[in-house]
């Protein structure tokens, strides 16, 4: 609690130091402008324009960022060209610079206030980012941002600062300013130094208010991962650092072996386990309902003749279940006649496999089919926006979820998550800047909740997290922390402008006797509950007084 309290003091200090400051940085920018016939004063004069080009739009400055920017690149072509503004020019620069004096004077936009930047991710899942940036303020902000979405971000003033720094090991991306105070193109420079000095490998993104070639060139040279051009766009960022980490171990595939012969299965079990692939035994096959619920296999490997039914039979069983219509299904069997071959599979399984089979045989034969299974299952189940389970996945999870609660007296919620007002962010932002609200989301919820927990979108701006193992209290708590770090994520609109939005929430836990229809039912009262409450809540359903009770009332505007 004490590191984002301090965060958040730190960040209102910072906020309330930048509109101080103000005035000293523009008196700054007239002394170089009225000196600007001396090239060093003319230099000077850039980069205190591109400062605040930089700064401007985060600090509810947006207008200043623009002229400040304006002024940036007046400046520079005169630079380029080594010699002082001309008369125009001048006449020009000191518009700007009025405009400047007026915008600072205006009122900042005030900040959300910053929460808790908690998470259900497990620390050691959590990224560590190197952030280096001189603009104090900013970095302060970028840390902030970036802890919404669960990243742990250690914050550089200067290259130089960077390069004295050990790396750590655990360190999965640098997000590095170009210009700095030492050079125009110092962040450039130092990741190449850094390359080579500290054998740096992680994925470097570049940010900068310059988009120009020079600049992009130097970054191509440095081996830079992405280039961002300020006022930064937190959900490109975090979709940029998503896809450049993938150092997270992918979910093993899951094979189910189904023999009476436990000597035989332990074997083919180990033969699998040796490339990662987790397996379960199922040597009574008349269990084999429980086993699939509770393991959830992507293959199925089946002896054909066992005591009480045939794999066949079981095949057929297996394909009546509608979630397991698709898994492979791969007989293991010493049968070698054809037509007894053809007639099981016609029951519903893909492949023959014949005993005794080498351990590579095994391995490649199933490595294939469960990567196709996996691709195949991700097309159809996928959301294509967000690449969250899409409505039918969704439900589909919920039915097993309940399926092995009850049977395992198991504890589980579900929270379904509505946008509050979010017609109004598609006719004032567009529909483009609407579906980037809906990928924020998606990818909060992604990034802060654990690996076991279920997410998908079920409607246009409706989303359910299935949250295995989780009691009401907890539930409610994780989705308050998670409701209120989204509010406080800006969203872009274009350059000059962000804003933020909210979600509303209804939660239910399962207990004994309530079907996945009942729950999601619940869940989607104590949302209505929600929204009638005033929106930006989560209400919690009470099953006791048979309607959904509020939970807790929280309203940061
Ligand atoms: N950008 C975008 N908008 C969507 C998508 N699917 C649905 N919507 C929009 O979501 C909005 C839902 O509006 P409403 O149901 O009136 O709800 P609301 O404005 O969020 O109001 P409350 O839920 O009562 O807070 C509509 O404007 C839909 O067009 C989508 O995939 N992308």
């Amino acid at each position: 609690m004490k590191a984002a309290l301090d965060v958040t003091e730190q960040l209102r200090l910072l906020r309330e130091n930048y509109a101080q400051q103000l005035p000293a940085k523009l008196a700054q920018i007239e002394h170089a402008f009225r000196q600007r016939d001396n090239m060093l004063e003319l230099t000077n004069l850039r980069h205190l324009a591109h400062s605040l080009a930089g700064s401007g739009a985060t600090f509810g400055y947006p207008a200043l960022s623009v002229a400040a920017r304006q002024l940036e690149t007046l400046v520079d072509a005169a630079l380029c060209d080594g010699r002082p503004l001309n008369p125009t020019e001048g006449d020009c620069a000191a518009r700007l610079i009025e405009a400047l004096g007026r915008e600072a004077r205006k009122p900042m936009v005030p900040a959300p206030t910053p929460s808790l930047p908690a998470s259900n991710v497990p620390e050691a899942e959590r990224k560590l980012i190197y952030l280096v940036e001189d603009d104090a303020a900013l970095a302060t902000d970028l840390m902030l941002q970036l802890g919404h979405f669960g990243y742990i971000v250690k914050s550089f003033e200067s290259p130089k600062q960077l390069l004295e720094t050990p790396v750590d090991p655990l360190l999965a991306a640098v997000l590095m300013d170009i210009v700095f105070p030492q050079g125009d193109l110092a962040g450039p420079e130092a990741i190449i130094q850094l390359s080579i000095v500290r054998q740096l490998r992680t994925p470097v993104i570049f940010f900068s208010s310059r988009n120009d070639l020079t600049a992009r060139l130097a970054v191509a040279r440095a081996g830079g991962a992405a280039y961002l051009v300020k006022p930064i766009d937190v959900g490109a960022l975090i979709a940029r650092l998503d896809s450049l980490i993938t150092d997270l171990p992918p979910e093993p595939y899951r094979v189910l072996i189904v023999d009476d012969n436990g000597p035989l299965a332990s074997h083919n079990a180990v033969t699998l386990q040796s490339i990662g692939i987790s397996t379960d035994i199922v040597t009574d096959p008349m269990t084999i309902l429980a086993h699939l619920d509770d393991f959830k296999p992507d293959l199925v490997l089946m002896d054909m003749y066992m005591p009480g039914c045939t794999g066949a039979e079981l095949a057929a069983v297996i394909r009546q279940l509608h979630n397991y219509v698709l898994v492979p299904i791969v007989y293991l069997s010493t049968e070698t006649d054809t037509d007894r071959r053809l007639i099981a599979m016609q029951l519903g399984a893909d492949d023959f496999l014949t005993k005794p089979i080498t351990p590579e045989h095994l391995v490649s034969a199933v490595s294939t089919r469960l990567r196709r299974y996996r691709v195949l299952r991700s097309h159809i189940e996928q959301d294509s926006l967000t690449g969250l389970l899409n409505h039918a996945a969704t439900k589909d999870r919920l039915a097993t979820e309940t399926a092995r609660a009850a049977r395992q007296q198991a504890v589980f919620c579900v929270a379904v998550l509505d946008l509050d007002h979010f017609k109004n962010v598609n006719d004032t932002y567009g529909h483009l800047i609407g579906d980037g609200v809906l990928k924020n989301l998606a990818e909060l919820l992604k990034r802060r909740l654990r690996r076991t927990d279920i997410v998908g979108r079920i409607g246009g701006e409706e989303f359910v997290v299935i949250l295995p193992d989780t009691d009401a209290k907890q539930a409610l708590a994780l989705l308050n922390e998670l409701r209120d770090a989204f509010s406080l994520v800006r969203q872009r609109a274009n350059r000059n402008l962000t804003f933020t939005t909210t979600f509303s929430c209804g939660i239910a836990e399962f207990e004994l006797g309530l079907n996945a229809s009942d729950i999601l039912r619940l869940a989607d009262q104590a949302l209505y509950q929600a929204k009638q409450a005033g929106r930006n809540r989560v209400a919690l359903a009470n099953l006791d007084e048979g309607k959904a009770a509020e939970a807790r009332i929280l309203v940061s505007e």
